[in-house]
C-alpha cells in the first residue's frame, strides 16, 4: 500500500475506476460452465452517462399541420407536419385507398415536404410514414403505369421516385421510416434509403417487382445487398416473398419491432435521442456511413461538409478577408496538426 497520501489517493481513483468499467463487462464464460444469467449491475444502471443523458419523454408530439410551402400549390397526396417546440417534421402519404401507392403527384409533393424539412433549421430529423396502419406504401400505382414509367397529369410517364430517393440519401438530417403494415415493392424500397426503420408488429416487407413486371437496379438492389446480405438479398428479389416484421429484425432491415399502439411514441423517443445530439456529428456521419456506397456523389456529400465546417474557421476567415481587404493572407499562425 503506497504511504504517500497523494499516492495513496491515485491508487484508490484507479481502483475506483477500475471496478467501474469490471462493472460493465460480462463475466468470460467457460465452455464446460453454463452461461450464467445476465444482470444487469446496479452500477451500470446508474452510471455517470445515463445520469447526464437521462431518459428521453416519450409524451405526444404537438402536430402543426404544414398546408403549403413556398410554390404555393398546397399538398393533395402527402400530410406534412412539424412538431411544436420540437426538431421533428413528419411527413406522411394519404392514400390509404390505395395502400399509400404513389403517384407521380405524390413523389412531387414529397420531394417539396423533404426540401422544407431540409431548410428549415428549426428541423434535425424527419419522419416518413403512411396514412393508416394497413400500409407504409405499396410502391408505385401500378394503375398509372406505362410503357415509359407512371403518369398522372401529363402525357407522359415519369420514374420520379428515384429523384426521392436520392435526395432522402444526401438529406443531411436523419430521416426515419415509421412502418405500419404493408411496405412492398417501390414502399420497401423507401424504407430501405430512410436511415432508421421503426417497425410497428403488423408490418410487412418484400419486393413484388419480379411479380408484376418490374425492378429497381439501383439503390432498390445496392442497399439492400448492403442490408441483408447479397445471398438474402437475391433471395428478397428472386422469390419476392414477404417477411414478418420479426423476420425483417432479425435479417438487419430494419432497426426495431414495436407494437402497433405505440409505434408513433417509440418513434419520437428515437427522434428525440437524435435531437440531444451534436447536429454537425449527425450530419457528417450520415454522409460518411453513405460515402464509400455513393461514390463520387457520397464523398461530394462528406467534403461539402468539411468545407461547411472549415468556412467556420479563424483560418478560413483569413483567406476570405485577405481577398477582400486586397491583400497576400496571413497563414502563418495556422499549425500545421500532427
Ligand atoms: C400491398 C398489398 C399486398 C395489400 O394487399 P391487401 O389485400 O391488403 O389490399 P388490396 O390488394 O385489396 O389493395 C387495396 C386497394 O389498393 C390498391 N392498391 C394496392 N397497392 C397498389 C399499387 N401499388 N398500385 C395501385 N393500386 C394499389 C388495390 O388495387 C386495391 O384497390 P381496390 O380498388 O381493389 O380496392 C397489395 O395491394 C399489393 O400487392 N399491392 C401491389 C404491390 C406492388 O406490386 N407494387 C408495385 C411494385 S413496382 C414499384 O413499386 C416501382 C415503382 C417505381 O416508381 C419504380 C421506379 C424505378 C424502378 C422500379 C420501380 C418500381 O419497381
Amino acid at each position: 500500500m503506497a504511504k504517500n497520501p497523494e499516492k495513496r489517493k491515485e491508487l484508490t481513483s484507479v481502483e475506483r475506476r477500475v471496478a467501474r468499467i469490471a462493472s460493465h463487462l460480462l463475466p468470460s464464460i467457460s465452455p464446460l460452465s453454463p452461461a450464467p444469467p445476465i444482470v444487469r449491475s446496479v452500477a451500470s444502471a446508474e452510471d455517470s452517462y445515463r445520469r447526464v443523458h437521462g431518459e428521453v419523454s416519450a409524451k405526444e408530439a404537438a402536430w402543426r399541420e404544414v398546408c403549403d410551402d413556398e410554390s404555393g400549390k398546397g399538398f393533395v397526396d402527402i400530410i406534412y407536419e412539424k412538431a411544436l417546440g420540437e426538431g421533428i417534421a413528419k411527413i406522411t402519404i394519404n392514400r390509404p385507398e390505395r395502400r399509400n401507392a404513389f403517384r407521380p403527384l405524390t413523389v412531387k409533393e414529397l420531394m417539396r415536404a423533404f426540401n422544407d424539412a431540409r431548410d428549415d433549421s428549426t428541423i434535425g430529423v424527419v419522419i416518413l410514414t403512411g396514412k393508416g396502419t394497413k400500409a407504409f406504401c405499396s410502391g408505385g400505382d401500378q394503375a398509372l403505369r406505362s410503357s415509359d414509367g407512371y403518369a398522372d397529369f401529363d402525357s407522359f410517364g415519369r420514374l420520379n421516385v428515384l429523384d426521392l430517393q436520392v435526395q432522402i440519401r444526401r438529406l443531411p438530417k436523419p430521416v426515419i421510416a415509421m412502418v405500419a403494415g404493408y411496405a412492398v415493392g417501390g414502399g420497401h424500397i423507401l424504407h430501405m434509403v430512410c436511415d432508421l426503420t421503426i417497425a410497428a408488429d403488423n408490418a410487412v416487407f418484400g419486393q413484388t417487382g419480379p411479380k408484376v413486371g418490374s425492378f429497381d437496379a439501383g439503390y432498390g438492389s445496392s442497399i439492400m445487398s448492403r442490408l441483408v446480405g447479397p445471398k438474402k438479398a437475391r433471395e428478397m428479389w428472386f422469390l419476392s416473398r414477404f417477411y414478418t416484421a420479426y423476420e425483417a429484425e432479425k435479417m438487419g432491415l430494419i432497426n426495431v419491432v414495436v407494437p402497433l399502439e405505440i409505434l408513433e411514441q417509440e418513434t419520437l423517443k428515437w427522434c428525440r435521442e437524435i435531437l440531444r445530439n451534436s447536429p454537425t456529428a449527425i450530419r457528417v456521419l450520415k454522409s460518411a456511413l453513405n460515402a464509400v456506397d455513393d461514390g463520387h456523389a457520397g464523398l461530394q456529400e462528406l467534403g461539402g461538409n468539411a468545407t461547411l465546417i472549415f468556412y467556420g474557421t479563424e483560418e478560413a476567415n483569413e483567406g476570405k478577408t485577405a481577398y477582400m481587404e486586397r491583400r497576400r493572407p496571413d497563414f502563418s499562425k495556422f499549425p500545421r496538426k500532427p
